[in-house]
């Protein structure tokens, strides 16, 4: 696989804290792949240091084959990485449009970048709202905001944190759509989200943490095949 992302031996943590042990995870050019583990075993922390919100205490995050562990997350995004963080995190006192506008460049330098229309025409409800505050959009509003707003900073990497969460079933649907249709625009994505049957019907590969290590990663073919690893590992 040529890896667009490779993290090896990644130990990161708050403080004193140590939350992830020797973790390894690969993502490749064009792929869409899954983070999963249940509640609290480092998911977070581990797109946060890769995004270098939580400097790694040791291991290499390399991206386009080139060290990022240790940068500050401003060259991060610089480099072509782009979170849409658990809780969204948009701003709610800017209107749609200056929230989508205010990161807006062409990090992978796209033949056919993101611009507004682009962003505009994938998801129409943030058309309809443009004018509209942050804070006054529903929860599904607020993800398509934070999904756009990732995507007009053009990113090589797209990583969700939680994308889904505290969402309505069929504004759940409309974001599984959404991040189909990425993948087949050939969008590199990592998605962390604890809906298994989707993210097998998604992703080309799967890692799977618990305490802070990788205790299983494969196809999704693999996972699908292998119940007993959703039960002992998602509780499923
Ligand atoms: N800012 C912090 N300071 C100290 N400990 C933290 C902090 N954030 C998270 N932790 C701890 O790190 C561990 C891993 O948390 P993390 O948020 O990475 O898990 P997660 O797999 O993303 O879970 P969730 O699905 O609940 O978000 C947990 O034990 C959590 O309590």
């Amino acid at each position: 696989m040529n890896a667009l992302l490779e993290v090896a031996g990644l130990e990161a943590g708050y403080g004193q804290s140590q939350v992830l042990f020797d973790l390894d995870l690969k993502v490749g050019a064009g792929e869409t792949a899954s983070l999963l583990g249940r509640n609290g075993m480092g998911k977070t922390t581990t797109v946060r240091a890769i995004m270098g919100l939580s400097p790694p205490f040791a291991g290499t995050v390399r991206f386009l084959g080139e060290r990022i562990d240790g940068l500050p997350p401003d060259r991060v995004a610089r480099m072509g990485l782009a979170l849409v963080p658990e809780g969204r995190q948009i701003f709610p006192n800017l209107s749609v449009k200056e929230n989508l506008v205010a990161f807006a460049a062409n990090r992978c330098e796209a033949r056919e970048p993101w611009t507004l229309d682009r962003v505009y025409a994938f998801f129409p409800r943030l058309a309809e709202r443009a004018g509209n505050f942050g804070g006054r959009l529903s929860g599904g509003e607020q993800q398509m905001l934070a999904i756009g707003r990732a995507l007009m900073t053009n990113p090589r990497l797209l990583i969700l944190d939680e994308a889904t969460e505290g969402l309505a079933p069929l504004v759940r649907e409309e974001i599984w759509q959404c991040l189909a249709a990425l993948r087949a625009a050939g969008q590199t994505t990592l998605v962390i989200d604890k809906y298994v049957e989707r993210l097998i019907a998604l992703c080309d590969r799967h890692t799977i943490i618990e305490k802070g290590r990788v205790v299983w990663n494969g196809t999704s073919a693999e996972l699908d095949a292998d119940h007993s690893v959703w039960h002992r590992y998602l509780g499923i």
